[in-house]
């Protein structure tokens, strides 16, 4: 039975949400391990949300350590159909100053010690990655800030760096060069798996620094990170509750819904017993 119908990620700095009614936490089993903590669950402007919190509570979960996989499948096995994801992250343009919101649409990938798929062990599939943010979540998080009355800017390229160090300056002049938009750790993976999982999924990106490019200008700093976080994450709630209510409850119009259905390239006949028994809740409808 679903228990949610629109998942919350919460990055640095959000760890819960406020405003949410019948609230319980529950322990979501997966075949990938533990997700970075309970979930908790409840009903926000009517719906069904799941909260996670991205790097646990009490942020004891490096980057490169997240259980992705774990994370997002359990997000589909509590039945989500939507990831409002929120994220900080380090400005790589003038325009985009601390405490505006960005809302990208493309990705860089500079990680280098993680996996982001759910094939594997006896089975091949391929999803369509070219357009990675979901129109529909994203056009909804646009709104979302218009409602609320904050800078929500639509579209820009996220550089995903591996972390945990911030970058060196020739990697965010690197960056820059490329014309991308804005830094952070962690939503490309989140992303690439919530494809292949069917969940439509976009990132309200909350910059909180200029990184360590702007001349005349301290590097980023953790300490500025928190201080930007906490002046901010009463805005990022606010948008998040709005765009909740904006979600549509039909998200059939998404590509991001039916991303898989094409994607498996390996005879039905030889994946293993085991591997479908291990996907089943993700792509059992395909076999
Ligand atoms: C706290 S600064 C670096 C840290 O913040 C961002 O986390 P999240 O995306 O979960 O908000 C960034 O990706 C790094 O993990
Ligand atoms: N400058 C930065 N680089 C990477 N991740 C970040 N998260 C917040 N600021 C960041």
């Amino acid at each position: 039975m679903s228990k949610a119908e629109i998942g919350i990620i919460g990055g640095s700095g959000l760890y819960g949400m406020a405003g949410l009614t019948e609230v319980r936490e529950e322990r979501v089993e997966t075949p990938f391990g533990d997700p970075s903590d309970p979930f908790v669950l409840g009903k926000l402007e009517g719906r069904n949300v799941a909260f996670l919190a991205r790097h646990g509570k009490g942020h004891r979960i490096l980057p490169s350590e997240l259980n992705f996989k774990a994370n997002i499948y359990a997000m589909k096995k509590l039945g989500v159909t939507s990831i409002l994801s929120v994220s900080a992250v380090g400005s790589l343009k003038e325009e985009h100053k601390p405490t505006d919101f960005v809302i990208p649409d493309q990705f860089i990938d500079r990680t280098f010690d993680r996996t982001a798929t759910f094939f594997g062990n006896g089975v091949v599939g391929h999803v369509g990655f070219g357009d990675p943010i979901c129109p529909i979540v994203s056009d909804v998080f646009v709104k979302a800030c218009e409602e609320v009355g904050v800078v929500g800017k639509k579209g820009g390229t996220y550089v995903c760096m591996e972390g945990p160090q911030f970058s060196t300056r020739a990697e965010s002049n690197l960056y820059r060069s490329w014309g991308a938009d804005i830094i952070g750790m962690t939503n490309l993976q989140e992303a690439k798996l919530a494809r292949e999982a069917e969940i439509s999924y976009a990132t309200l990106a909350m910059v909180t620094d200029y990184d360590c490019w702007r001349e005349g200008h301290d590097d980023v700093t953790i300490e500025q990170v928190i201080a930007v976080m906490h002046q901010n994450s009463g805005n990022g709630q606010k948008v998040v509750k709005a765009a909740v209510r904006l979600m549509p409850s039909d998200l059939s119009a998404s590509p991001a819904q039916t991303a898989a259905k094409f994607a498996i390239m390996t005879d039905k006949a030889v994946i293993p017993a085991e591997t479908k028994a291990k996907l089943d809740v993700l792509f059992g409808k395909y076999w």
